[in-house]
């Protein structure tokens, strides 16, 4: 099995997220935004951080990269992708998960651990995970607030595709531990085919024992066996 963690200009988690799948004893390589060569690999990440500046719309830039072509026919194959906050609002601008991200509704820029419940019973990247435990993970951003129509977001509620929501340190979905305002407190969602996970926290930033916190660790260990299984 083979990582591709995409790197655009800006990008800043990318060797976060390569670090944080060695550690889990995979292969990692990075794969920059101009080539158009996935290289064999079964699993691609679009990492975090601030592609093209966020000129315009976080996201609306790299998601017309040259090598969106070949990740869209990726993922249109059934083939993994995941975005991690920045990666997360390239897939909401290119259509390969439903809504999108809006600024925080505080305006600011927030960086903190959060806590996250998982949700979908039926996406192989939840539904191995504790839905009782309260995963501790950071956040960082300014665009988090995830927003969809009512049409969509009923769609995506009765298609079980919220991965997380924010939530406080016991695991209850509250209005405080809505920490960016978006809609039913949603942190992540999938695509109705279940191949294509966004969420706004790094669960690569959480992967580490040295760090303190290894929460998200379990998270990208499930992500791992979804593509194995
Ligand atoms: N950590 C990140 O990926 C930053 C995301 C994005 N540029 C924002 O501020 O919303």
């Amino acid at each position: 099995m083979k990582i591709g963690v995409v790197v655009f200009p800006g990008s800043n988690c990318d060797q976060d997220a390569v670090d944080a799948f060695e550690l889990l004893d995979k292969e990692v390589v990075k794969l920059w935004h101009k080539d158009h060569d996935l290289q064999g690999c079964d699993l691609i990440i679009l990492p975090g951080g601030f592609s093209y500046g966020d000129y315009l719309r976080t996201g609306a830039v790299a998601r017309f990269s040259p090598i969106m072509n070949e990740v869209i026919a990726h993922a249109n194959r059934g083939g993994y992708l995941m975005g991690i906050c920045n990666g997360f609002q390239i897939l909401a601008e290119a259509q390969l998960v439903p809504g999108v991200l809006l600024r925080n509704t505080s305006q600011q820029y927030i960086c903190k651990n959060v806590h996250l419940k998982p949700e979908s019973k039926s996406a192989l990247l939840t539904a191995g995970l504790d839905s009782s435990k309260a995963y501790k993970i950071p956040i960082a951003h300014g665009d988090g607030r995830y927003f969809a129509d009512a049409d969509t977001l009923a769609r995506v509620q009765d298609n079980d595709q919220v991965l997380f929501r924010y939530c406080d340190a016991q695991g209850n979905v509250t209005d405080e531990a809505n920490c960016n305002g978006s809609l039913l407190n949603i942190a992540g969602v999938c695509n109705a085919q279940r191949n294509v996970f966004g969420m706004m926290p790094h669960p690569e930033r959480a992967a580490d024992p040295a760090l303190g916190n290894t929460d998200g660790r379990l998270i990208l260990e499930q992500l791992v066996s979804a593509v194995l299984a």
